[in-house]
C-alpha cells in the first residue's frame, strides 16, 4: 500500500494563469437528487463549484430547483426527466458525476442507460451512490465504458454489490483483482480510503480523515471535489489528480476536525477555496 502524502497537493493545485477564464476550468454536469434525496446532488454540485470548477450544471428533479439556486446560484439547472435537455447538456460536459441521491426507480435506471450509452470517448465519469447500485444490478451497462474512463466511488457495501466481495473479505489483493476486471479506477471509501488505479499495481491509501466525517452527504461532497479537480487540473497525470482530490476532501475535514466533533459536508465545502489557496502559498 502506498501512502498518499501532502506533497501531492503542490503537484496538482497550481496558481491560475492570468489569461484564463471559466472555460479553462472544466465544464461539469452533476446528475442525481430525486424528490427525496435532493440534498445529495446539491452537495455534489456545491463542492464542485467551491473546489474551482469553471461551469457546473446540476441535472436533478425539478422540485430541487429553488433549493439549488438558493444554496448555489453559480450552478445551472436541468430537469433530468427532460431527456432531450439532459442529452444536450451531457454532450457539452468534460466531466460527469452520476448517482448522488439518484435513487433506484425506473426513471433513475433510464437516466443511467441514457448517460452511459451517450458518453463520448474524451469524457470522464464519476459513478457514485445509487448509480453504483444500479450498475451492480445491471452490469451490461458497464460495457459502454472505455477502459479507464470511469471513477467509481463506492463505500464498502456499494463495493460489495459491484464486486461481489463481502465486506469482511475486501482485502487489497481481492479488491485489485476486481478493479482490474472492471477496468476502471475504484476509490474504496472508508477509514483510510484505498484508491485502485488501473495503472498502478499497488493501491494508494489515505492516512488522514476520521470518524468526524461519518455524516450523510460526505461521499456526495467528494464527488464534487473530484469532478472539479478533473475538470481544471487536466494537464497533471490522472492518478495524481484523483489522489489530490481525495486527499483534499479529507485534509479539509481533518483541519476542521481539530475543533469540531463532526465536520459537516457544508462546512467542508465552504472551506475548500481557502484550503486550496493556502496550498499554492506554501
Ligand atoms: N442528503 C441526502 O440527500 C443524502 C443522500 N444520500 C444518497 O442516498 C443514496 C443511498 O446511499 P446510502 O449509502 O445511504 O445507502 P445504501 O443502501 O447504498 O448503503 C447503506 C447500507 O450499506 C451498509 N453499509 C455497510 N458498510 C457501509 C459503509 N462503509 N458506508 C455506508 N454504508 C455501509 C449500511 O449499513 C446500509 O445497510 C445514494 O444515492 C446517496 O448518494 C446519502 O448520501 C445520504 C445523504
Ligand atoms: N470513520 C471514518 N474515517 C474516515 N473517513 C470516513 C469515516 N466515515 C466516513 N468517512 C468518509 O465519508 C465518506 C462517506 O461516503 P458515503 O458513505 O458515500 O457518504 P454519503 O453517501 O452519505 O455522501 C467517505 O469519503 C468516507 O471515507
Ligand atoms: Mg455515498
Amino acid at each position: 500500500m502506498e501512502q498518499i502524502k501532502q506533497t501531492i497537493l503542490n503537484k496538482v493545485i497550481r496558481p491560475r494563469p492570468l489569461h484564463s477564464y471559466k472555460g479553462n476550468y472544466g465544464r461539469i454536469i452533476t446528475i442525481g437528487g430525486n424528490y427525496n434525496l435532493g440534498g445529495a446532488i446539491i452537495m455534489s454540485a456545491s463542492a464542485c463549484v467551491y473546489a474551482g470548477a469553471g461551469l457546473v450544471t446540476c441535472a436533478t428533479d425539478k422540485h430541487n430547483l429553488n433549493a439549488l439556486h438558493t444554496r448555489l446560484p453559480e450552478a445551472m439547472f436541468v430537469d433530468y426527466s427532460d431527456f432531450s435537455d439532459l442529452l444536450e447538456n451531457l454532450t457539452k460536459a468534460d466531466v460527469i458525476v452520476l448517482g448522488p441521491g439518484l435513487g433506484l426507480d425506473k426513471l433513475a435506471q433510464n437516466i443511467c442507460q441514457l448517460v452511459l450509452s451517450n458518453l463520448s470517448l474524451d469524457q470522464l465519469i464519476i459513478i457514485d451512490g445509487s448509480a453504483i447500485t444500479l450498475l451492480a444490478a445491471n452490469p451490461g451497462l458497464l460495457t459502454y465504458l472505455k477502459k479507464g474512463q470511469a471513477i467509481f466511488t463506492p463505500h464498502e457495501m456499494e463495493w460489495q454489490r459491484l464486486s461481489q466481495i463481502k465486506i469482511a473479505d475486501q482485502i487489497p489483493l481481492k479488491n485489485k483483482q476486481a478493479q482490474l476486471k472492471l477496468g476502471q479506477t475504484v476509490i474504496l471509501k472508508k477509514y483510510h480510503t484505498e484508491i485502485y488505479h488501473p495503472e498502478c499495481d499497488t493501491p494508494h491509501q489515505l492516512t488522514i480523515g476520521g470518524p468526524y466525517m461519518a455524516t450523510g452527504g460526505m461521499g456526495d461532497t467528494l464527488t464534487g471535489v473530484l469532478a472539479a479537480f478533473l475538470g481544471q487540473f487536466s494537464s497533471a497525470p490522472l492518478t495524481d489528480v484523483i489522489d489530490a482530490a481525495v486527499y483534499t476532501h479529507s485534509a479539509v475535514a481533518s483541519k476542521l476536525g481539530v475543533n469540531n466533533y463532526v465536520t459537516l459536508p457544508s462546512a467542508i465545502i465552504a472551506e475548500l477555496p481557502h484550503f486550496m489557496n493556502c496550498t499554492i502559498k506554501e
